[in-house]
């Protein structure tokens, strides 16, 4: 009932005028299918999950992804998975990063129920104590690129695809955690440079700067190669990892820990912002017609 509830919840954000009342429960569990799931979750003959994004076209992060994808990886660690490699059903875009459509002309309540979602589960990635891998099968714009930053090891198909934390692009900031987790990969020198260009790299170039670890030529290679960097911790004490891990990351846990509401706060007063709210109805009219 747990999972049922939590599906149609994120139906339901999907759909403002529904809420999960228990009639609504009760009369649509009654009449309609589950709707489809958007994180798949495969778990392996030697304990390690692959966790697919599956919300065509683009993996978008909406509510309902980032909620079913907090909650993939909670369950996987009750169950003492081994390892997660987070990858995508697109064979050509691992992540657009976060869904413009959730911030373009939004309901206040379904704003704050985005960004804390995606607090809170960026924070279960970028703290499990479970080896995490991005098996990035295509491009990783933003939010997309913010995902594969907060695993442990980035393995890339290349050559044509890109990644990178492209906001400033954009005409926006990126919020100060997505700026530490690029800092974790590649340091403060190289994560200024990215970051005020808003650069997107070439699978090459990211290469170069040590933003992914390595490149590979399709998702299966992607896939093997996260299982090796997985299964390299079998004969590491668990504790001693995790305890490791924990520490290392500390500065952007601290920080979600501290700031999450003044983090929200802010993105809160600047989405709603008139000029913001017309830059996002140009780039959403803007995509349209590149097609
Ligand atoms: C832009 C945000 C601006 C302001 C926010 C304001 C305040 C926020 C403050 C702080 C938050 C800061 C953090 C932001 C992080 C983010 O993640 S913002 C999102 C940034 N993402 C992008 O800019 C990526 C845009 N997409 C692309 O570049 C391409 O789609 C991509 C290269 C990924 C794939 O290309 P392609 O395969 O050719 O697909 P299409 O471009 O044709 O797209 C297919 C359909 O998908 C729709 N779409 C694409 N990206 C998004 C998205 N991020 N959200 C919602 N919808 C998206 C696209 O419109 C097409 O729709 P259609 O089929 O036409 O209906």
């Amino acid at each position: 009932m747990a999972v049922v509830c939590r599906n149609l919840r994120a139906f339901a954000q999907k759909t403002s005028s529904l809420r999960c009342t228990p009639n609504f429960l009760r009369l649509y569990s009654q009449s309609k299918p589950a709707p489809p799931k958007l994180v798949t979750v495969d778990v392996d003959k030697a304990g390690v999950a692959t966790v697919t994004l599956d919300r065509p076209p683009v993996n978008s992060l909406n509510t309902g992804l980032l909620e079913e994808l907090g909650v993939a990886i909670k369950d996987l660690e009750a169950n003492k998975t081994r390892g997660i490699i987070l990858t995508s059903s697109s064979n050509s875009v691992f992540s657009a990063g976060l869904d413009i459509l959730e911030m373009y002309e939004p309901k206040k309540q379904n704003l704050s129920l985005f960004w804390t979602t995606l607090q809170n589960t960026w924070l279960s990635l970028y703290r499990t104590s479970i080896p995490t891998v991005a098996a990035i099968n295509g491009h990783a714009p933003a939010g997309g690129c913010l995902l594969a930053l907060s695993c442990e090891y980035r393995v890339m198909v290349g050559p044509k695809f890109t990644i990178g934390l492209n906001e400033t692009q954009l005409g926006i900031v990126a919020p100060q955690w997505f700026m530490i987790c690029m800092k974790d990969a590649v340091g403060r020198r190289q994560a200024e440079m990215a970051l005020t260009a808003g650069k997107m790299f070439s699978t090459q170039e990211a290469l170069n700067i040590g933003l992914i670890d390595k490149m590979v030529s399709n998702k299966e290679e992607a896939i093997a190669e996260a299982q090796k960097f997985i299964a390299q911790f079998a004969k590491i004490p668990p504790l001693a990892r995790r305890m490791t891990k924990e520490s290392i990351r500390q500065e952007g846990i601290k920080y979600m820990e501290e700031n999450a509401i003044d983090d929200l706060k802010a993105f809160m007063d600047l989405v709603v912002q008139p000029n913001i709210q017309k830059g996002l109805g140009m780039y959403l009219e803007a995509m349209k017609k590149s097609k």
